[in-house]
């Protein structure tokens, strides 16, 4: 139980009915899930208006109303409290009601098209390896120390943010790395929490459904770097032409971080394999096992929040040769007939592109990259042709299939894909509708040092059709191909 007066403390309110002076149970915006004593917070959604909920709420239960607009038919005995914004309202509630842990341990946010999760997950991964107890919030998991729970969002909602934060510092967490989505920052999910530093990767094509224009995406990851204190810092990548951009008003201290500008941070690279890069830094060689221009850019972002927490300069480099590749980017199997099948998250016109230069840099000799990909349902309609002229262009052919279709029709977003694709790659194209029947062409269509690049699904581990999630794995549908194969 806590003191409603003490939760609401820091939140701008326009107007109260009722007494404040009140224990409640949880802070809770999905009225399904009230209990007694609860505060419900009516948010305004994307698809419906959480105020619809306030009367079901406190049928449920909820002695305290969080909205907006207040409803004309107040109740007896329950607190209504009037606010600008119900998001703010009830992130900073979130934060107040676990006492505020973000302010008691370094949490450091990154943001960006590309790179968050890698980021995130490598930097978990180092300092822990240093010796640090740490927790990561991630699009593939969240972990509290050791202690692994599902993640269900890239940026969960605060509520869900602050809970794990304070679980961290329970467990004795120093650390924590975190993604922030654009979703995240643009819904406040975010709001009212003390970062010790921020991290900008890129900018490119994303979620132009939910943003509608590009600049409005790009403002609103400007917006995260706005709200950071003058204590944090603010690690920019200054070869993306966002990259200044992104640092214009913060209070925060600006570094940058670059492989071509002259930056606070440099790396350059010395040697591309398909099992690792050779990087200089500062002048001293390091042997990394991650593969790929996109990854050093993160790996140089890595290595500079390293120095900025304070880290030895020498421990860092000693860790990132240890470093290992986060599972769904860039994670690859070779078949007994000498067939790479790469598994790769990229979901994005850049990263596909990214990933597909990085394969065609690496190929030693005249062999074939056959692409399976596929785009979302339910998400920004501008990638697919895209994504499809991308796949068709960079490879030796590229197979068309789906890839969590959502509530859309399958072969509309496969129609929807081929548009991008030029006359002259055409011959290059086919469509499979069934990903597994996809995965399984490209691999009775390689022969031996060809390579398949799996993109769009990574570590997810299902495919989603109207709504229902049933268990898919690229790295396992490939891996079983390979086996098959060499029976028959
Ligand atoms: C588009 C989007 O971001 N939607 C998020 C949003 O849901 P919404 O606005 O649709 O909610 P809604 O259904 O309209 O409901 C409005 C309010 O009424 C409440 N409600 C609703 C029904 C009811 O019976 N009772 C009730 O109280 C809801 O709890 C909510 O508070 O708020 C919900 C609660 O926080 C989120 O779970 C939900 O994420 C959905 C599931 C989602 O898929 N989000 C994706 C797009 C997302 O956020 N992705 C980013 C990563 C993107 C990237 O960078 O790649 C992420 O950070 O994960
Ligand atoms: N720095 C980068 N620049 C461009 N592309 C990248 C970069 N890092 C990773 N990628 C590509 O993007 C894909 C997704 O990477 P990652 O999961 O780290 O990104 P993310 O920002 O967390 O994505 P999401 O928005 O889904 O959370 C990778 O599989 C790779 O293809
Ligand atoms: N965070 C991204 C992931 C996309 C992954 C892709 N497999 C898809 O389902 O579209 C999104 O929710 O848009
Ligand atoms: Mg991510």
């Amino acid at each position: 139980m806590k003191n409603l007066q003490d939760i609401l403390y820091k939140v701008a309110i326009k107007q109260v009915f009722g007494v404040t002076n009140i224990d409640v149970n949880q802070i809770v915006f999905d009225s399904r899930k009230i209990e007694k004593n609860d505060v419900f917070i009516a948010q305004k959604g994307v698809q419906v208006d959480g105020h619809l909920y306030i009367n079901k709420a406190i049928e449920l239960g909820a002695t305290a109303i969080v909205c907006e607009d207040f409803p004309s038919d107040k109740k007896e005995g329950i607190t209504y409290i009037q606010v600008n914004d119900a998001n703010v309202a009830l992130a900073i509630m979130a934060s107040n009601f676990y006492d505020n842990p973000s302010t008691k341990f370094q949490v450091v946010g990154v943001t960006g098209t590309n790179g968050k999760t890698t980021i995130a997950s490598l930097l978990y991964q180092l300092f822990h390896k240093a010796g640090y107890k740490v927790g990561l919030l991630s699009t593939v998991k969240i972990l509290v120390d050791e202690t692994e729970f599902k993640a269900t969002h890239t940026t969960p909602d605060s509520v869900t943010i602050n809970k794990y934060l304070d679980m961290m510092l329970e467990a004795g967490v120093e650390y924590c790395f975190m993604e922030v989505s654009s979703h995240g920052i643009h819904q406040k999910r975010t709001e009212g929490l003390t970062f010790a530093g921020g991290i900008f990767t890129n900018l490119s094509h994303d979620h132009l459904d939910y943003h509608e224009t590009f600049a409005e995406y790009r403002n609103v990851k400007k917006k995260f770097f706005d709200a950071l204190p003058k204590s944090a810092f603010a690690l920019t990548n200054i070869d993306d032409k966002n990259g200044n951009f992104m640092l214009q008003n913060t209070k925060a201290k600006k570094y940058s971080y670059a492989l071509k500008t002259l930056a606070d941070y440099k790396t350059r690279i010395l040697e591309k394999q398909l099992s690792g890069t050779l990087i200089a830094v500062d002048g001293t060689e390091v042997w990394t096992k991650l593969i790929g221009v996109f990854n050093i850019y993160n790996l140089t972002a890595i290595i500079a929040t390293a120095e900025l927490l304070g880290l030895d300069n020498l421990e860092i480099l000693t860790i990132v040769s240890q470093l290992e590749s986060i599972s769904g980017r860039f994670q690859y199997t070779i078949s007994e007939d000498g067939i790479t099948a790469i598994v790769d998250y990229a979901h994005t016109p850049d990263a596909l592109k990214n990933v597909l230069e990085t394969i065609n840099d690496i190929r030693t000799n005249n062999e074939n990259v056959i692409t399976v990909v596929g785009c979302g349902g339910d998400r920004d309609k501008t990638k697919r042709p895209k994504m499809a002229n991308i796949a068709s262009q960079l490879s030796n052919q590229a197979i068309f299939t789906s890839d969590n279709p959502r509530t859309e029709n399958a072969q509309t977003i496969l129609d929807e894909m081929e548009v991008g694709v030029s006359p002259e790659n055409y011959r290059k194209t086919l469509t499979v509708l069934d990903r597994r029947q996809a995965i399984k062409t490209a691999c009775k269509m390689s022969k031996t040092g060809d390579i398949i690049l799996i993109a769009g699904k990574g570590h997810e581990n299902y495919q989603e059709i109207n709504g229902v999630r049933t268990h898919f794995d690229d790295l396992e549908e490939v891996t079983n191909c390979f086996k098959q194969l060499k029976k028959n």
